[in-house]
């Protein structure tokens, strides 16, 4: 065999210097060796400059997926989840202070009355086995009693006002509670329900039920969270690049945003690097990850801006319509290969933003150079993501919209586009739906060992060595035909049931 020299798969270089756009699905890698098991790959990494995660996720700032009980979420299972900014400032700061509050991964929605107050249904329970009383009938005043779904169907007259039979001194924890704190004060007092209470002001922040601890027992364990340096959850929030985004930006710091996004689909902008600027010598400690972007240019000017990270993908998300439209984007492979090579010179992470459908494609964004990755449709069908559920064709599914689709450009605050009618709005997105995922405490960490799989096969035992293996030419990767695509693929059955786990 001595002298027989085979040329096995491409460098990732040679691959992307082809004048090609490449996304997920036209690239696979070829495995290399294995020697350590799949548990001892570290999935740890870096979101910005100055702020580590423990899994490399992040759910996008879109109405449909990121306000408070997503960022909850994905803050406890070691992630970040950025709040949307198509709201009022203080409806959005809101959302960042209602998940800093929190200490665990789930969020009931407890219901208020005041004490003059009656109850005349039993739909005013909602699915809450109890009604808070609070001095103002409301979210934000002291508690002062509670009455339980069966205290109010064994009354008679319905009409008693709450004061007269509410039980005016209920078992109560801190909201500084972790899980297991507040599990054992349920199981050592036989309750049922427990309120967190914020010590401060007496205010109810959470309602922690019997079935909660089942529930979150029931799935796998939690990873190290992600923490602030005030020891609460990290949440991240987005802004815009108009004047006005800058009074957003202080009620955003106030709430306590641990980061933020300048969210732009084309972030190579004048707007954008005076946005970027103006944070940094604003707020020095907040960092800024700025974007999106598809080009090393594009870094380079946003890198001189001060970005302490990039998001990377224009049009390549499952909504969007930019490439279309505008016939502008890019790839999504390309991108973030092409991006993460300019910006790992300057220790500046990627975000590979969009186009996730599968643990696959997470296993090549981060292969490729990013340090993270942000979904929006992965995550939209979760119990976490805003809304409700609803019943298609009898499918469980939610809603899920772009963020430039008309439906969200009309909702309310926006003024990129409607603010001034006599400007015409051009959608670069559409309104959609997606199945049921069920709750993100499940969903991400079997994801997590699904990527773990993929590194493994590659002999990546961290994030940061799947991109030393691919810089140094180690790993190889080859463009799929559509016939290898389809053979990748589940083929030539009469029927299969898809069950990821
Ligand atoms: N990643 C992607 O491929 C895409 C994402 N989106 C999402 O949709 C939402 C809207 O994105 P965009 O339309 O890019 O919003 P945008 O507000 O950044 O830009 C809209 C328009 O306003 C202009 N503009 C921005 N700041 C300005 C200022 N200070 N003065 C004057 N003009 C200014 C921009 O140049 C652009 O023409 C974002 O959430 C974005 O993430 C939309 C399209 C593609
Ligand atoms: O062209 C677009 N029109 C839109 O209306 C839109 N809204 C969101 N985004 C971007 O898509 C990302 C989410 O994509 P996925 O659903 O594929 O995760 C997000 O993270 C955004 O980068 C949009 N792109
Ligand atoms: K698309």
């Amino acid at each position: 065999m001595a002298g027989l020299q085979i040329e096995d798969g491409f460098p990732a270089d040679r691959l992307f210097n082809q004048g090609y756009s490449y996304t997920y699905d036209d690239l696979i890698f070829l495995p290399h060796y294995i020697d350590f098991p799949t548990d001892a790959v570290n999935l740890s990494t870096k979101l910005t400059k100055n702020i580590e995660l423990s899994i490399p996720c992040v759910a996008s700032p879109m109405d449909t997926v990121t306000e408070s009980s997503m960022a909850v979420a994905m803050a406890a299972l070691g992630g970040i989840g950025i709040v949307h900014y198509n709201n009022q400032p203080a409806e959005q700061a809101a959302f960042i202070r209602l998940a800093k509050s929190r200490h665990i991964p789930f969020i009931s929605d407890p219901i208020f009355k005041a004490p003059s107050d009656s109850i005349d249904s039993i739909d005013d329970f909602s699915s809450s086995p109890c009604v808070f009383v609070t001095e103002s009938g409301n979210s934000k005043s002291k508690m002062l009693g509670v009455v339980g779904k069966s205290d109010w169907e064994n009354l008679t007259n319905k009409e008693t006002r709450l004061s007269e039979f509410m039980f005016q001194s209920p078992v109560s924890a801190p909201s500084s509670y972790t899980f297991e704190q507040a599990a054992s004060v349920l199981a050592s007092q036989k309750l049922d329900y427990l309120p967190l209470v914020n010590e401060r002001d007496g205010e109810v922040v959470d309602l922690f039920t019997k079935g909660d601890v089942d529930r979150i027992r029931g799935f796998p364990k939690l990873g190290l969270p992600s923490l602030g340096k005030d020891g609460n959850f990290m949440v991240g929030a987005a802004i815009g690049t108009r004047e006005e985004d800058k009074e957003r930006l202080e009620h955003l710091v106030k709430a306590g945003a641990n980061v933020v996004v300048v969210d732009s689909s084309q972030g190579n902008s004048i707007y954008q690097l005076e946005m970027t600027k103006f944070v940094k010598r604003t707020y020095p400690d907040l960092d800024v990850i700025a974007g999106n972007i598809v080009t090393a240019y594009q870094a380079q000017n946003l890198i001189q801006s001060g970005a302490d990270a990039l998001r990377v993908g224009m049009g390549s998300g499952s909504i969007c319509t930019t490439q279309e439209v505008c016939a502008v984007g890019r790839g999504q492979a390309t991108a973030v290969y092409k991006v993460s090579a300019i910006a790992s010179q300057s220790g500046v992470p990627v975000i590979a933003d969009g186009g996730i459908g599968n643990s696959g494609h997470i296993v090549k964004a981060l292969t490729l150079g990013a340090s993270t990755v942000m979904m929006g449709s992965f995550l939209a069908g979760s119990s976490e993501a805003p809304g409700a559920y609803e019943v298609q064709g009898g499918l469980r599914v939610k809603k899920y919209r772009g963020m430039g689709s008309l439906d969200a450009m009309t909702k309310g605050s926006d003024s990129r586009y409607l603010g001034d009618k006599s400007k015409l709005k051009i959608a670069q997105g559409v309104v959609g739906a997606v199945a049921d995922k069920g709750s993100l405490l499940k969903l991400i960490p079997y994801t997590m060992q699904a990527v773990k799989q993929g590194f493994q096969d590659l002999g990546a035992s961290s994030i940061h060595s799947a991109h030393d293996l691919l810089r140094s030419s180690v790993l190889r990767l080859e463009v799929r035909t559509g016939a290898a695509q389809r053979e990748g693929g589940v083929h030539d059955l009469v029927y299969y049931e898809k069950k990821s786990f």
